[in-house]
C-alpha cells in the first residue's frame, strides 16, 4: 500500500515542513513542474507527497484520504470531532507556533480571568439588551471552552473570517478567539489575554489518520521514527 503525505502548498509552514523531512531523509521533488500539487520522495515507490494548503491538510488527514499530513494542531482540532480519537499527533514540529487565545478590550478593567468573562456574560442581556458576542473563526474550539470548560452558556458566535481583531472597535463583537504570535496585532487594537484565556498552544505538528491497515505497514512507523530523529 502506498503512504500519502501531504505538505502545506503554500504559506508559513511550507518550507519548514519539506526541510523537516529532507533531513529525516526523505528527499521531496515535484513530479511535473514547480507548481504540481503532487510530490514523490526520491528513491521511495512506496510514499507519494502531496502538496496542500495547511487548512485542507487538516480536513484531508480527517476524512483518511491522506495517512500524514503536516498541518497546524489549531486547524485538526478545530477542523474535527473527536480529534484524538481519529487522529495521532505523532510529533510537534517546532515551527508555527501560535496561541488560540480568549482576548477582551484592555479598557474592560475589571475582567482578567475566565470567571470575570462569566460575570459579564450572565449580566449582558440585562445591561445590553442582548448576549455577549465573541467573533471567531474558531466556533468548535470557543464552544468547547467557554461551555465546557468554562460553563458560560450565555454567548453567541459572530463569524469571522478575518481581520477578526478589529471586531470589537468596528462594533461587530464585543470579544475575540483568535490565534497570536508576537501579539503585535491584539496590542495595535487594544486587546489583552485574559490571565487563564490561552485556549490552545498550537504548532505544527505530523499528525497521522488513525487507519486499521497501518499496524502492518512497516513504512507508517519508519516516517514516525525518521521525523522523530531530526527533531
Ligand atoms: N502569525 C500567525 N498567523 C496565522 N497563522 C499562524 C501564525 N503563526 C502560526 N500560524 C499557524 O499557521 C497555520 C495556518 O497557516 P496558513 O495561513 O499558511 O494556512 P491556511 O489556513 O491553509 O492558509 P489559507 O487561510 O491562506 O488557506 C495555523 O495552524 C496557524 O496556527
Ligand atoms: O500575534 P501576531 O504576531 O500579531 O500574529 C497574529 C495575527 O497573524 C495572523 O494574521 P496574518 O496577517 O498572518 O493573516 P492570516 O490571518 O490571513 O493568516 C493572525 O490571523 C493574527 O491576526
Amino acid at each position: 500500500m502506498t503512504i500519502t503525505i501531504a505538505l502545506p502548498s503554500k504559506g508559513r509552514m511550507k518550507e519548514d515542513a519539506s526541510e523537516i523531512f529532507s533531513r529525516a531523509g526523505f528527499t521531496i521533488t515535484s513530479v511535473g513542474n514547480d507548481r504540481s500539487y503532487r510530490g514523490r520522495v526520491e528513491g521511495r515507490d512506496d510514499i507519494e507527497i502531496a502538496f496542500l494548503s495547511a487548512s485542507e491538510i487538516s480536513r484531508e488527514i480527517g476524512n483518511g484520504s491522506i495517512d500524514f499530513g503536516v498541518t497546524g494542531e489549531d486547524l485538526v482540532r478545530e477542523g474535527l470531532a473527536e480529534a484524538d480519537a481519529r487522529v495521532e499527533f505523532c510529533a510537534r514540529l517546532g515551527f508555527g507556533h501560535a496561541d488560540v487565545v480568549v482576548a477582551v478590550p484592555e479598557i474592560w478593567l475589571d475582567v482578567d480571568t475566565m470567571a470575570d468573562l462569566g460575570d459579564v456574560a450572565a449580566d449582558f442581556r440585562a445591561r445590553h439588551g442582548r448576549r455577549l458576542t465573541i467573533a471567531t473563526k474558531y466556533w468548535r474550539l470557543t464552544q468547547q471552552f467557554f461551555s465546557g470548560n468554562h460553563g458560560i452558556q450565555l454567548y453567541r458566535i459572530v463569524e469571522s473570517l478575518g481581520a477578526t481583531e478589529g471586531a470589537p472597535a468596528s462594533g461587530s463583537a464585543d470579544i475575540i478567539v483568535d490565534i497570536t504570535s508576537t501579539g503585535s496585532t491584539l496590542h495595535a487594537n487594544h486587546l489583552k489575554i485574559l490571565s487563564d484565556g490561552v485556549i490552545l498552544k498550537s504548532e505544527a505538528c505530523l499528525v497521522r489518520a488513525r487507519k486499521p491497515e497501518h499496524a502492518a505497514n512497516p513504512v507508517v512507523a519508519e516516517i514516525i521514527q525518521a521525523v522523530r530523529k531530526v527533531l
